[in-house]
């Protein structure tokens, strides 16, 4: 029995160019309606759903009457902006029948890498989710180049669950899951049902290009998981042409291949803030404040906040300390240190007044806190 579906609640589904465009010949309207019909009936299980969806570029190259992949990177780009169009109509069109809203949102690795737009990113997405619409990501290809030359949309998918901090990451494909070797050129490859993400052998079944109409291949599929792994996240490749392959899913079923995060989300969480992001400020706060953080897992509201040190900007990792002194926690910053500077010992209704914005009632949101 496969249970990483079935427990997930938050989860990011990767449709791939292959699945998407009907093997390159303008979008699968049937395979994005059956999609649409499933995430519906999971959004009805109380599961989130985030679609990543690949398909504007193959969309365009039919609209605009390419007979073959374009090799200048501007009318590449031409075709992506004209084919997304057809994307989100389809998609909008298909979720509607079910009386769910959607939502475009194009986004680049450069946004991710960036902290003020990566908390933008996360913030809207998870109140697109609490607003009970389904985000349709692609990467916003008019603005890069690299991407859409090399780009495959698994790794975005594996940021975005990054991102929103998602259990599971589905990539849907046009093999059943990740095989001993590549079966287009080997029959007597096996489908490997089971791995840890990470195990680099599974990089070495996947080696080589993929399909004339998907970038990645397989190779990219593994590393996706890797990285969705880097925050607890579980990855299943499947095929995504089964007209039920979500919904068994969800039911449990074990189907394609299921690679397990070997770390746990929190601890994972507490490892990519360690890892990755240097502390850029410290803020001291008081018992109180402690006590709300450490016993009752609140966020830190500026009033609990005694004094600020250092300058970092909105979105920095800044670390929380006891008027001792110990390391109490550390989160992301919803404030640069001057803001805070001006809003601590302050009740959260006057902060609109004091900046002039609000960026929310709290400094540190507890979903950006990890307790140390
Ligand atoms: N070990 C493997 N197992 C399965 N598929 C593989 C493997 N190695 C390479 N591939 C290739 O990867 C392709 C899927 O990748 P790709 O065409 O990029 O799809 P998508 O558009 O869904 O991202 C398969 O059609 C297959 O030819
Ligand atoms: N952003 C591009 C998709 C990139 C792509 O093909 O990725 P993938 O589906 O992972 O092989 C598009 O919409 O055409």
């Amino acid at each position: 029995m496969n249970s990483v579906i079935q427990t997930a609640t938050r989860i990011i589904i990767k449709v791939g160019s292959s699945l998407v465009t009907n093997d390159g010949r303008g979008l699968d309207h049937a395979a994005i309606a059956r999609w649409a019909a499933q995430i519906a009936a999971l959004r009805a299980l109380g599961k989130e759903v985030v679609m990543v969806s690949s398909g504007a570029i193959a969309e365009g190259m039919l609209r605009l009457g390419f007979e073959k992949r374009p090799t200048d990177i501007h009318e590449l780009q031409a075709c992506a902006a004209v084919g997304q169009m057809g994307l989100a109509q389809i998609y909008e069109t298909s979720f509607r029948a079910h009386g769910l809203g959607t939502a475009q949102v194009l986004l680049t690795h450069a946004d991710l890498a960036d902290r003020e737009r990566y908390l933008n990113a996360r913030s809207t997405l998870t109140t697109l989710l609490r607003l009970g619409v389904v985000p349709i990501i692609n990467e916003n290809d008019t603005v890069v180049t690299d991407e859409i030359k090399f780009g495959d949309n698994d790794t975005l998918g594996a940021l975005v669950a990054n991102l929103i901090e998602a259990d599971a990451l589905v990539i849907l494909t046009d093999q059943h899951g990740l095989y001993s070797a590549d079966p287009r050129k080997d029959p007597a490859a096996v489908l490997i049902a089971h791995g840890e993400a990470g195990d680099p052998a599974l990089e070495a079944m996947a080696g080589g290009a993929g399909s004339s109409i998907g970038r990645g291949g397989m190779l990219t599929k593994i590393l996706a998981a890797r990285r969705a792994a880097g925050s607890g996240a579980h990855t299943i490749i499947a095929w995504g042409r089964d007209s039920d392959v979500l919904t068994r899913l969800a039911a449990g079923e074990a189907i394609g291949t299921e690679l397990r995060a070997p770390t746990g989300r929190l601890t994972a969480r507490k490892q990519w803030m360690a890892d990755h992001l240097h502390t850029a400020g410290k803020v001291v706060l008081d018992a109180g404040a402690v006590q709300k953080l450490t016993r009752e897992g609140k966020s830190l509201l500026p009033i609990g906040v005694i004094e600020v040190r250092g300058e970092f900007g909105r979105g920095a990792v800044i670390t929380c300390l006891a008027e001792d002194g110990s390391e109490v926690a550390r989160g992301l910053s919803n404030y640069t240190s001057g803001e805070a500077r001006r809003i601590l010992r302050k009740p959260s209704s006057e902060i609109e007044k004091l900046l002039g914005f609000l960026e929310g009632p709290e400094l540190i949101h507890r979903d950006n806190l990890v307790l140390l």
